[in-house]
């Protein structure tokens, strides 16, 4: 791994001149308003901010009522979220909990029976194009373009969000530096290990410098060093104004990485706020079992017992 975490390209300033983070995401508005700009949030032509200003207030994030039903099966049953701009917000549930189609909702990938999503304020499902320039995603099972290598994916994924070919030349050699898939970078995607899949789906959501990046399951099948250099690129770009919202089943991590948190069971969000206001006092991991219940003896395995 490089020892220097390589320059990337993070969300442009707000042109409302406000800054990012509200006065009660503590650790990210702190850290936001000592960030030094960086060269790549000066770059000119980037489409992040997709023409679209936003109120001082308003949240990166906003979903209302949100209903998403699949047969007779109700996933989603009336979500409300508040993701506040320049926060790190975790979002956990048991499996089946509907974490996966409330954030495909959230990002115009499934079409919600009920409910709006606002992206800074801005309908997504009225103006998707508006809305969707401003979030780059990591979905859930990605499926990417794998016969291409990944340096050709990342500069696909710059060029279809509009950045012209020397920017995304500079932010792929930044995002394979920053991602440790340098030796790889000429390596087709089909033949990649689960972790480099998830590395490269990545580097292609951050290539447009997005306001707000959605990320279904980042660590999932990633070895500890490169998780802790994603981490460290995550809190980066919080810090420099943009908002992160990511699944994940492992509490640890999302206390310790996260400032908001909300658990989700049975298509309903059980708690939500700061990670803080959400734990109580006790752990994520005691606190999450408290709400959502379901834990097992595994007296019903008997005959798995050798003795
Ligand atoms: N395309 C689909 N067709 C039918 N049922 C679906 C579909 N997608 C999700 N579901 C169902 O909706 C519910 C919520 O699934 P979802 O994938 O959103 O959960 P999740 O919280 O992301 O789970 P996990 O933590 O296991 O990834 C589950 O009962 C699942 O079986």
């Amino acid at each position: 791994m490089p020892d220097a975490t390589p320059e990337l390209p993070v969300p442009r300033p707000e042109t409302s001149g406000e800054p990012a983070a509200p006065p009660t995401v503590q650790p990210a508005a702190d850290q936001a308003s000592g960030a030094e700009p960086s060269a790549a949030q000066s770059l000119a032509g980037s489409p992040a901010a997709g023409g679209v200003t936003r109120a001082p207030g308003t949240p990166a994030l906003e979903l209302r009522g949100l209903w998403r039903r699949f047969g007779d099966k109700v996933a989603v049953a009336g979500i409300d979220l508040v993701v506040p701009a320049g926060s790190f917000y975790g979002l956990v549930g048991p499996n089946g909990a509907g974490k996966t189609t409330t954030l495909s909702m959230a990002t115009g990938l499934l079409v919600p029976d009920a409910g709006t999503v606002l992206v800074q304020g801005h309908d997504l499902w009225a103006d998707p194009v508006a809305g969707k320039a401003l979030i780059g995603v990591l979905p859930d099972g990605v499926k990417l373009f794998d016969r291409l290598t990944g340096e050709q994916l990342i500069t696909y994924a710059g060029l279809l969000r509009g950045l012209d070919r020397e920017t995304v030349a500079e932010r792929a050699r930044d995002l394979l530096a920053a991602m440790d898939l340098v030796a790889d970078a000429r390596t087709l995607v089909v033949d990649y290990s689960a972790g480099m899949t998830k590395k490269i789906a990545l580097a292609c959501a951050l290539v447009h410098a997005p306001r707000l990046l959605v990320l279904d399951e980042p660590f999932e099948a990633v070895d500890p060093v490169s998780a802790a250099n994603i981490r460290d690129i995550l809190a980066q770009y919080v810090a420099s104004g943009g908002t992160v919202i990511v699944s994940s089943h492992v509490m640890d991590l999302v206390q310790r990485m996260c400032d908001h948190v909300a658990v989700v069971a049975g298509g309903h969000v059980l708690a939500a706020g700061t990670v803080d206001e959400v734990r109580a006092g006790a752990s994520l991991e005691d606190r999450f079992v408290e709400l959502v219940g379901g834990r097992t003896t595994g007296e019903g395995l008997a005959w798995l017992r050798t003795s």
